[in-house]
Parts: structure tokens; sequence; C-alpha cells
């Protein structure tokens, strides 16, 4: 991919709090458009990244750029490029939501504060609330304001920081549906994570940051293909039938649950060997009421990585 193409470019960035090292060389690139999940455990770094993308932190070396343009050489002008929704709440609490929106566009001088005020309440599902102070509001409502607010003068690259830590799950969902139709408008989303869960669903790409680097980055697919083993599951109408298939299906290292009535069997995730063991099934005369493949899911990637870098230092 050509550097035109990327909204945000991180070459080699460090970071030290005092004696603490919490970026040791973090390297990534993030497409124009696409939405990008930094994944890390609490305290990994990932806020201390996007506070130096936003140009209110300095690295002590390496450099990084949005949209060509260098954090550190010119900030003002990266200012201009971005948004950055954080952990804590930025609205004002005796404001209503209508009015902090017309109070943020009114400070950044844009053209029809009303209007742009009236859209964004639409937007964000908050119409019906427009005229209530924050205080009342819930903390999904208060984080989906705080989106709009940040969303005020069209920014091509919007930060959010863990945007749902906290919500209960009802509130996340409606965050997520939020944060997609934000990546449908064609800007570049940038978001940080402690949920797997989240990482998948959201994003086009996933890098997960872990002791001062990047660890691993994908695709969710890609990502969870980096565990080579998978599983089928097989599931049987009696206990019978899932004894008799067992002992044919030995060389697969197949485990049985008689609870569920179900196989689960090993795989490399090829086709050929799905085929060979079907087949091997049909041959037998033996029915399989259920079929169905289990990827590994990003929690078992996370793990694994984790613990293969942890065994790699020893
Ligand atoms: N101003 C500071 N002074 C000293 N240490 C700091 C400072 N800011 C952050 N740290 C430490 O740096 C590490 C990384 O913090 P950071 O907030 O970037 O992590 P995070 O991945 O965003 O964590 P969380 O998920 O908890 O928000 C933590 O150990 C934190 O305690």
């Amino acid at each position: 991919m050509k550097p035109d193409n990327w909204a945000i470019e991180v070459i080699d960035l460090k970071k030290s709090y005092k004696n603490v090292e919490v970026l040791r060389g973090v390297n990534f690139t993030v497409q124009k458009g696409s939405t990008f999940a930094l994944l890390g455990s609490n305290g990994a770094g990932k806020t201390t990244i996007i506070k130096i993308l936003a140009t209110l932190l300095q690295p002590d070396s390496g450099s990084a750029k949005i949209n060509g343009v260098d954090v550190t050489k010119q900030p003002e002008h990266v200012r201009k490029e971005i948004s950055l929704t954080g952990q804590s709440v930025t609205a004002d609490y005796i404001l209503t939501g209508r009015e902090n929106l017309r109070m943020m566009a009114k400070l950044r001088h844009l053209p029809a504060p009303d209007k742009q005020a009236e859209e964004l309440l639409r937007r964000f599902d908050l119409l019906d609330a427009a005229d209530r102070r924050i205080s009342t509001y819930s903390g999904g409502m208060c984080r989906r304001l705080d989106l709009a607010m940040s969303l005020l003068g069209n920014p091509s690259v919007v930060f959010l920081d863990e945007p749902t830590t906290g919500l209960d799950p009802q509130a996340r969902i409606a965050m997520w549906d939020m944060i997609k139709e934000l990546a449908r408008s064609g800007v570049t989303v940038f978001l940080t994570t402690q949920y797997l869960e989240e990482a998948d669903h959201l994003a086009d790409q996933i890098a997960i940051l872990h002791e001062g680097h990047i660890v691993a980055t994908g695709s969710p697919a890609e990502l969870k293909n980096r565990l080579p083993r998978g599983h089928i599951e097989l599931r049987f109408d009696n206990e019978t039938t899932l004894n008799q298939a067992r002992d044919l299906l030995k060389e697969f290292n197949a485990t049985a649950d008689s609870n569920n009535l179900t196989l689960s069997v090993m795989t490399d995730g090829s086709t050929r060997q799905m085929m060979r063991l079907l087949t091997k099934a049909a041959e037998a005369d033996i029915e399989i009421a259920e079929f169905s493949q289990k990827l590994p899911t990003l929690e078992d990637v996370f793990l694994a990585i984790v613990t293969s870098k942890k065994e790699d230092s020893k």
C-alpha cells in the first residue's frame, strides 16, 4: 500500500514515564477510511499512543503522521484533521445536549451551529433528550453526545479511546452501531479496546499491543487463522451413534461429550481433512445430526500470542 493511502503512520515510537518504558518501538499503519482497533490489556499503553497521535503528548523518539503530516512538527495542522473522544465525558453537565453541541460549534467558529446541533442530535439518536440537562443522561447517552461533539468540524480521523468501557450490553451495542455508521461515512476510525469481541465486531484491522510492542496485526479473520487448530463439532441423535463415531474417528483425536451428544474433532482447517472425516462417517453409515466448524476466538488468539511471546523471552 502506498503512504498516500495511510491516514496514520507510526514508526518506531518510544515513550517512557520516568523509568517506566511504556512504548518500546511501536510500528503500524492505518489505511484511510478504515476502522483500526488497538487491542491491549489494562495499562498496555493504548491511551499513550492515542495522546501522541492527538498531539497531546510528545514521544521520546520515533515518528507519527496523520494524513502524511508529522504530529510533533505540525500539531496545529494535525488538530484540524482529528477528533478525540476519551474515557471521561467532556460534555458540560449543567447544559442540555443541544446547548453543549451549539456551544462547541460556536467555539470552533463553525457555520450554522443550530443546524449542525440538530443534525448530530438526530444522527446519534438524541433528539428526544436534546433539551434535557446532561446530568439526566445515561452513560450510553453521554458517550453518544461526546462522539457527536467530536464530529463537529468534520474530522477525517476520529480517535475513540475505549468507547464502550463501563457501558451495559445494550448501550454497548448502540455505540457499536454508531461507530459502524461513522465508519460507513468514510472517516478513519481508530479505537482502543480491551474487548476482543469489540475489535472483532468493528475493526477492519486489529493490532495487539503488549509489553511496549505490537505483537500481532491483521484482520480479525487473519488473526484467528494464526491459531492453526480450530475444531469441528459433530452432534448425534443418540449415545450409541456418538460412541460409534468416537471409535471410528479415533485417528482424528476426537473427544466425546455424552451430555451434549457431541464429538469435538481437532482439525488443521483444511477441506481435505474435513472431506476425509465426513466420508469416513458416511461410509460407516453414521448419521450426523449437526455439523459445525468452531474457529478460535480472538480471546484464544490473544492468549496464544501473549503466551508464546512469554515463552520466547524465557
Ligand atoms: N503521566 C504518567 N506518569 C506516569 N506513568 C503513567 C502516566 N500515564 C500513564 N502512565 C503509565 O503508563 C502505562 C500505560 O498507560 P496507558 O494509560 O497508556 O495505558 P492503557 O493501555 O490506555 O490502559 P487502560 O486500558 O487502563 O486505559 C500504565 O502503566 C500507566 O500507569
